[in-house]
């Protein structure tokens, strides 16, 4: 049995602790392979935040025609090339995969990759299934950072029917003309602005009687109401059945007017994720997981298990990829530096969903702070109100902060238009570093007449004591 210094399961954020302090020690990195091409890398990079981000930049570029009539300007979409779209994409996010495999296989002597699926057999012993047999090993420390999957729903008909997760959806062969997405979270409201604005029409199912309903009350409520401008969303439904005929695939729902069907050449299911604490068996291991499946770690990313760390998506409540980097670092330098270990910071951890419009968030919601009993004033202020907002023409976007009205610190901030992941930095800023409401409104210059002013006045806004 071959015994390591580390095994770090997961190569998405894990594979980002090995750096030169590393190069006296003996390491495994176990990686089943992610997506539909087996690709090492994780998440992110193959199959989540960069290609998405990809799609909706090219989709924001597609959409352009439709801010072009209030403007005094008549555009025309004339065609997309969604196989030369897809495949500029692809064809820059692969490589970069392959030469990250290929980097760790062969030019990183202390490193041995194991490519097949590990799964704990003992405490800090992993048994890995791959192409070329199963071998077990052992190791002093362990890292655990095999992230989730999609959840995909019990409903009858839906394996043989067919469908799509966020893992396959990217590589299609061909545009549907109509595109069902059962889930209205951040995959369902960032697919539905890229494939709608490369023109499928979008039909968006949820359970929930609002889009997005994990933002801010505002945000959510305006949000819903955009959306259903724009695709066809149908709210407060269950699915019962999912069947495919003819090409389609028919989607019976139970909803408030009774039963109805809806149909599509294609089906993408964005219903949450599940963690793969089932995959590695954490149990077996000896890893305490939540009731959610998630491993459970303390401020240090400790497991149960002394020498056994969790970071990223397997064990976080925040599925982002910059919370995944922050508590790589973490586990990194706790590594590293046993004796003068540091804690994970999760206070004021951002979000932003690159839909149509842009959301960003950090911080309390309303309704948070309402439930908490936390002292708050808020403050609005709609794009519509500042200069650049005119020049745009925009209508429907806005700033909500919430601050303690007696120290002006801001408790939460969301955004809702163009540029709102740029636009809320400056707020996320101003949170970790306790920087008062009043002092960052006037305690800076603000570009003229750039956007950040949507900021400056929201600031001045809030009615504090
Ligand atoms: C469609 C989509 C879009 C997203 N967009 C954003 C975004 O814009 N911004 C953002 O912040 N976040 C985004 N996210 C979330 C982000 O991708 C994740 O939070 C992040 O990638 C998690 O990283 P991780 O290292 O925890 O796990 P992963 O990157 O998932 O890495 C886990 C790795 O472990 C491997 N593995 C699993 N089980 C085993 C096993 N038993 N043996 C061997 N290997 C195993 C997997 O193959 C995988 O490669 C998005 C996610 C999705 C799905
Ligand atoms: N921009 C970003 O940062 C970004 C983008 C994509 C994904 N992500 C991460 O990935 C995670 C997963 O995304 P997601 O959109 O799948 O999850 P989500 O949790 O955001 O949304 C899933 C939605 O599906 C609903 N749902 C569950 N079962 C359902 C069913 N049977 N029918 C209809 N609706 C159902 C849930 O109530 C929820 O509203 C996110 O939580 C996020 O952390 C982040």
């Amino acid at each position: 049995m071959r015994h390591f210094d580390l095994v770090i399961i997961g190569t998405g954020s894990g594979n980002g602790i090995l750096d030169e302090r590393f190069d006296d020690w003996n390491v495994a990195i176990v990686e089943k392979g992610i997506g539909p091409n087996g690709a090492y890398g994780g998440t992110c990079l193959n199959v989540g935040c960069i290609p998405t981000k990809m799609f909706v930049h090219t989709a924001d570029v597609a959409s352009a025609p439709d801010a072009g009539p209030k403007l005094g300007v008549e555009l025309e979409r004339r065609d997309v090339r969604w196989r030369e779209i897809r495949d500029r994409i692809f064809g820059r996010i692969d490589p970069i995969a392959a030469g990250g495999r290929r980097y760790r296989v062969e030019d990183n002597p202390n490193v041995t990759v194991y490519e097949g699926t590990g799964r704990f057999t003992g405490v800090k012993q992993l048994t890995v299934a791959t192409s070329s047999g199963t071998e077990t090993i052992t190791a002093d420390r362990f890292v655990v950072a095999a992230g989730g999957r999609p959840a995909v729903p019990d409903i009858p008909g839906l394996d043989s029917a067919g469908y799509h997760t966020s893992d396959t959806i990217m590589r299609l062969e061909e545009l549907p003309h109509r595109l069902i997405i059962m889930g209205t979270g951040f995959i369902g409201a960032e697919f539905a602005h890229v494939f709608s604005s490369l023109g499928v029409e979008v039909t968006l199912i949820g359970r929930s009687n609002c889009v997005l309903r994990s933002e801010d009350i505002d945000i959510s409520q305006r949000f819903t109401r955009l959306a259903a401008d724009q695709w066809d969303v149908r709210l407060n439904r269950r699915e019962t059945r999912v069947e495919r005929r003819g090409g389609l695939t028919r989607l019976h729902l139970d909803g408030p007017e009774g039963t109805e069907v809806v149909d599509g050449e294609q089906l993408l299911i964005a219903t949450g994720r599940v963690p793969n604490s089932d995959l590695v068996d954490a149990g077996a291991g000896g890893i305490a997981t939540d009731e959610n499946g998630k491993i459970e770690v303390d401020a240090l990313q400790r497991t149960s298990v002394e020498g056994v760390w969790a970071l990223g998506d397997i064990s976080s409540t925040h599925e982002l990829k910059h919370v995944a980097n922050h508590e790589e670092r973490v586990v990194q330098h706790n590594l590293l530096h046993p004796d003068s270990p540091v804690e994970t910071d999760h206070r004021f951890v951002p979000h932003a969903v690159f839909s149509g419009p842009q959301i960003a968030s950090v911080g309390m919601t309303e309704q948070e702070a309402q439930a908490r009993g936390a002292r708050y004033v808020t403050a609005m202020q709609d794009y519509a109100g500042i200069a650049y907002g005119w020049a745009m023409e925009d209508t429907t976007g806005f700033a909500k902060l919430l601050a303690d009205p007696a120290t002006g610190r801001l408790l939460g901030a969301h955004i809702m238009g163009p540029q709102a992941p740029t636009l809320l930095q400056p707020l996320i800023q101003a949170m970790h570093f306790g920087i008062d409401a009043r002092s960052m409104a006037r305690g800076q210059y603000w570009i003229h007449p750039a956007m950040p002013e949507l900021i400056e006045n929201a600031l001045l806004n809030l009615p504090l004591d």
